[in-house]
């Protein structure tokens, strides 16, 4: 008996420090937050406000949030403050006029317990960031991009995915791994110089890899709140993913480096491989070190493929469920314009206002990157009147922006008709169609992601016509947020056009 409520005693006043502990915990968090910081929701120890995004797309939170708390408010990741930007003016104060502030790139919390920002161009900042930027931007223009020699190359790989899609014989197939398999296959002909057969299982495993590492790392996921998990068994698998990359990337700089010629650069590994010996040669600062080569041309694919990836599946989608654009696209433009005896070209787009309206509607309706990956502040600093200290990262949340009442008709709706002129006959682009971002840290693809998108839609549309399997519910047009945002998985039949 005295032994029992000795216990309950000990038990009550455990429960009692325990509280008070919590409670402490509490306020001391509460009064470190510093004044005149952005609106927003109120934040827990630790976890902040991430448990609103369980379960929840976080751009669509972030929408709704901003209804609440207006164009810019704080949202905090786990312990790190976010301050989400949802409004045009205030997105090109930070970028644009304050862009030497804003500029930086966040680190987020799952790299810093893994590879870093070593040899990065995504995630470095500074001088070294600008090295590396102005390298890769001139790496795309040498290896074709906007040229014509590259189109040769993105139409030699839609016929490959023609061939695909015919030999599905009109049945019903999901066309989200072809159309991985055929994205990636440009970018690896421009990093490494060659493109796999879709059924090389070394090509496949990694693009399966990276889709899993995209799932696994959105902002609701857990990782933004307890990295460390990274090195557990529970999700070692994510870390995985980056070791499958370089040893992917590795295979390949091992191979440049034997066939070498410096006058001769055949792909961006050869020019990247020529850079690391101009600098060790020249004495000058080493940006370029061996060791870390995999990074940024592991970025290269692995950004580039998804993002365009996703995009041009939610083409092929939108098409599926809007049956009159795609006639229209076809009837109205692709018979007229490129006929059925020769594949498209880039130059074709100038005469061909409603497809690029719908390309560019497509990507302003179902933006694959939502929010912009978060810029970092490095120095305390005033946006749109209020403070935002070191330390916090800033998300441009680009799909606020894309879906602005204010600007758009009806932004809920696909309406290709927001790009186009009243007569319809030239394309016009409103100061809100951000889908690549803007500023200093703007796409270093787009002109490539651009020129795929174009090439790959309209090869598809002139060969057949796309419509939903018999007895198939429409699919949801909610996306699949991970990193990027991709289609939920759906089915189609492809018809050969006669
Ligand atoms: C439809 C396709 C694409 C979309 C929607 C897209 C979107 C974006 C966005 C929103 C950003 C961040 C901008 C910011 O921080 O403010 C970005 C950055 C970046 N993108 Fe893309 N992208 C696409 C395709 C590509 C492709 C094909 C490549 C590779 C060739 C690529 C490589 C990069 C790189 C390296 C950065 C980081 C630039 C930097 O931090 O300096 N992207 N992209």
């Amino acid at each position: 008996m005295v032994l029992a409520a000795l216990l309950s005693l000990v038990l009550s006043n455990l429960q009692v420090t325990l509280l008070f502990l919590i409670v402490f915990l509490v306020c001391f968090w509460w009064i470190r937050i510093p004044k005149n910081l952005p609106p927003g929701p109120f934040p827990l120890p630790i976890i902040g406000n991430s448990l609103k995004l369980f379960g929840k797309s976080n751009y669509e939170l972030f929408c709704h949030l901003a209804e609440e708390y207006g164009s810019i408010y704080t949202f905090y990741l786990g312990n790190i403050r976010g301050i989400i930007v949802s409004d045009l003016n205030i997105i090109k104060e930070a970028a644009v006029k304050q862009a030497d502030t804003f500029s930086n790139r966040f680190l987020p919390p799952i790299l810093e317990w893994t590879v870093q920002d070593h040899g990065s161009v995504f995630f470095q900042n500074g001088p070294v960031w600008k090295e590396r930027r102005k390298f890769f931007m001139q790496a795309l223009r040498n290896f074709g991009v906007g040229k014509k020699s590259l189109e040769y190359k993105i139409n030699e790989e839609a016929c490959y995915m023609i061939k695909l899609f015919e030999e599905q014989e009109e049945k019903p197939f999901d066309p989200s791994q072809f159309t991985n398999y055929v994205i990636a296959n440009v970018i690896c002909h421009i990093t490494f110089g060659k493109r796999f057969n879709y059924d090389d299982t070394d090509f496949q495993k990694i693009i399966q890899l990276l889709q899993t590492f995209n799932r696994s790392v959105s902002l609701g996921g857990v990782l933004q709140v307890f990295p460390w998990l990274v090195r557990t068994p529970f999700y070692r698998h994510v870390a995985d993913v980056m070791d499958a990359l370089k040893d992917f990337v590795t295979v390949y700089l091992n191979d440049h480096k034997e066939t070498l010629n410096e006058d001769n650069h055949r792909d961006i590994i050869d020019m990247y491989l020529s850079e690391i010996k101009r600098q060790q040669q020249s004495g000058e600062e080493v940006i370029f070190k061996p060791e870390e080569a995999w990074r940024s041309i592991g970025e290269l694919f692995s950004g580039g493929a998804d993002s365009t990836t996703n995009t041009l599946l939610f083409a092929i989608l939108l098409s599926v469920v809007n049956p009159d654009v795609q006639d229209k696209v076809v009837q109205e433009e692709i018979d007229r314009v490129i006929g059925s005896s020769r594949q498209p070209s880039y130059e074709d787009r100038l005469r061909m206002p409603y497809c690029e309206a719908v390309l560019m509607e497509v990507q302003r309706f179902k933006p694959v990157a939502p929010l912009a990956p978060p810029h970092g502040v490095f120095k305390d600093a005033f946006l749109a009147g209020y403070y935002i200290p070191k330390g916090s990262q800033v998300f441009f949340n680009l799909c606020a922006v894309l879906h602005d009442p204010k600007v758009w008709k009806n932004p809920k709706s696909f309406d290709p008709s927001n790009f186009l002129s009243e007569d319809g006959k030239s394309v016009i682009k409103p100061e809100n169609f951000i889908p690549f971002g803007i500023g200093r840290r703007i796409c270093i693809g787009e002109h490539l992601a651009k020129m795929e998108l174009f090439l790959f839609y309209t090869n598809l549309m002139q060969r057949f016509k796309f419509s939903l399997p018999e007895g198939d519910p429409t699919p949801s047009l909610v996306p699949v947020v991970g990193i990027l945002g991709k289609p939920v998985p759906f089915r189609i039949c492809a018809t050969p056009r006669g």
